[in-house]
């Protein structure tokens, strides 16, 4: 008997500290956030900044498309190509390119159809043509969805210092209309924000590779492009092999502005299983620390704890809990909007609960099967992160 109380006691304390540690990473999220977020731009002479090749996979067509890849076309920044890949001949985003090429005939920008077959990740195969053809030592990998500010390729190559080897933006997102563009901001704002500037201040790999600067050489050192395409996850593999090789990584002060044309609630949930499931297969760890960081579950196991040990109502505690949690994020998101917020406080209310709640069956979720649907192909996760593609049978 005694060796259970001793048990339930030690449970409670790990729980109880666990909690005030979260509580440490909500304010130090905020406040990194506000110092490094949004910084302004330095003017820097022209000939100090060294020349970027600018990958762009492209998959389809989605009616915010021309807007993104304009916004490109008009950074300011001395010396850049564009290199547009495209892996069906038949894609609509052949015509968009090319029209834009029309309209900025000063631009250096080239096309690549149909990609190579390096590996599984559609994505490399996809890029690796444009990352065999690009003429910097200097890549960006950047996907199709994003909208770039004309000032932040700047930001990012001034990041990039001597030690410096991959630089990354947080994901976020533009303000678009409707409920499922408010959620988006929501989760990237609040709990995805919270991990990705706490995993930056203590040099976890957290790379994600919408949004990549980096050094084609140590690329090149480990294996070229194509020994990233074993991996979905190719991004988090980057990030390592850059730390493995002693450089840092690091954040850009500019977010990600994810601007996708198409977008609905169910795109954003299926988009963070597919994530989800590629965490697990990379680090299973993440696996049983994900649900214990979330709010709700959190907060749960705290109560029974503090009622253990301090004797407090359970749901008094809970209630509290929950309060706390949704300001501090409400801050977080403020911070990294850096204007006005889209939404009302009731909608932020709305989609707040949302994301809390659905996020936790989405963590049942992406446990039920292992296997990943990715723009039309579908995926069998290995432990480690390795994929295979299956293929389904043909009938005639
Ligand atoms: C009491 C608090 C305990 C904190 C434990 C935190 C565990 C949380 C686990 C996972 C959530 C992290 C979300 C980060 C965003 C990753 C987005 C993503 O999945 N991107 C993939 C697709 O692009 C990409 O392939 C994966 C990249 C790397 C994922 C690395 C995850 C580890 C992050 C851990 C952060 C902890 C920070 C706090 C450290 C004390
Ligand atoms: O078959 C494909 C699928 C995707 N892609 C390209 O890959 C980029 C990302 O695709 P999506 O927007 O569908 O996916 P995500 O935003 O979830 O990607 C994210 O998760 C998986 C990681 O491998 C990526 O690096 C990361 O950006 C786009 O530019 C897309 O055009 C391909 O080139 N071919």
């Amino acid at each position: 008997m005694e060796s259970l109380d001793l048990t339930l006691f030690g449970l409670a304390i790990f729980l109880f500290a666990g909690w005030c540690f979260n509580w440490f990473l909500h304010v130090l999220a905020i406040l990194y956030g506000k110092w490094k977020l949004h910084r302004p731009t330095p003017a820097v002479p022209p000939e100090d900044l060294p020349g970027i090749s600018v990958l762009k996979p492209l998959v389809g067509v989605d009616p915010h498309l021309f807007e993104n890849l304009e916004s490109f076309f008009t950074l300011k920044y001395p010396a850049f190509e564009l290199l547009f890949c495209i892996q069906d001949e038949m894609d609509g985003a052949l015509m968009v390119v090319k029209s834009l090429c029309q309209k900025y005939p000063n631009v250096d920008a080239k096309l690549f159809l149909g990609g190579k077959k390096v590996g599984v990740n559609p994505k490399i195969n996809n890029m690796s043509i444009g990352y065999e053809a690009a003429k910097y030592d200097l890549i960006m990998i950047s996907d199709s969805g994003l909208k770039m500010a004309p000032d932040t390729l700047l930001d990012m190559a001034l990041t990039l210092t001597d030690k410096v080897g991959l630089v990354h933006q947080m994901p976020y997102a533009c303000s678009r209309k409707g409920i499922a563009s408010h959620l988006e901001k929501v989760y990237f704002g609040s709990q995805h924000a919270k991990m990705y500037l706490c995993a930056d201040v203590f040099r976890i790999n957290c790379t994600t590779g919408m949004s990549c600067l980096m050094r084609k050489h140590v690329v090149e050192e480990a294996g070229g492009l194509k020994e990233f395409g074993h991996y979905l996850a190719e991004d988090y593999f980057l990030g390592q092999a850059f730390l493995d090789r002693g450089w840092r990584v690091k954040i850009s002060s500019h977010t990600a502005m994810q601007n996708s044309g198409m977008y609905s609630i169910s795109q954003h949930h299926n988009r963070l299983v597919r994530w989800m499931k590629l965490r697990t297969a990379m680090l299973p760890l993440t696996m049983f620390l994900e649900p214990v960081s979330q709010c709700m579950v959190m907060g749960a196991l705290v109560s029974w704890a503090v009622t253990y040990l301090f004797d407090w109502s359970p749901l008094m505690f809970f209630l509290g809990h929950v309060l706390v949690w949704f300001l501090l994020d409400y801050l977080q998101i403020k911070v990294i909007e850096n204007k006005p917020l889209p939404f009302s406080k009731f909608e932020y209310i709305v989609c707040w609960f949302l994301n809390e709640l659905s996020y936790l069956a989405l963590i049942v979720q992406s446990h039920i099967d292992s296997t990943i649907s990715w723009r039309g192909k579908r995926f069998r996760l290995r432990w480690g992160g390795y994929v295979e593609e299956m293929h389904t049978k043909q009938t005639v």
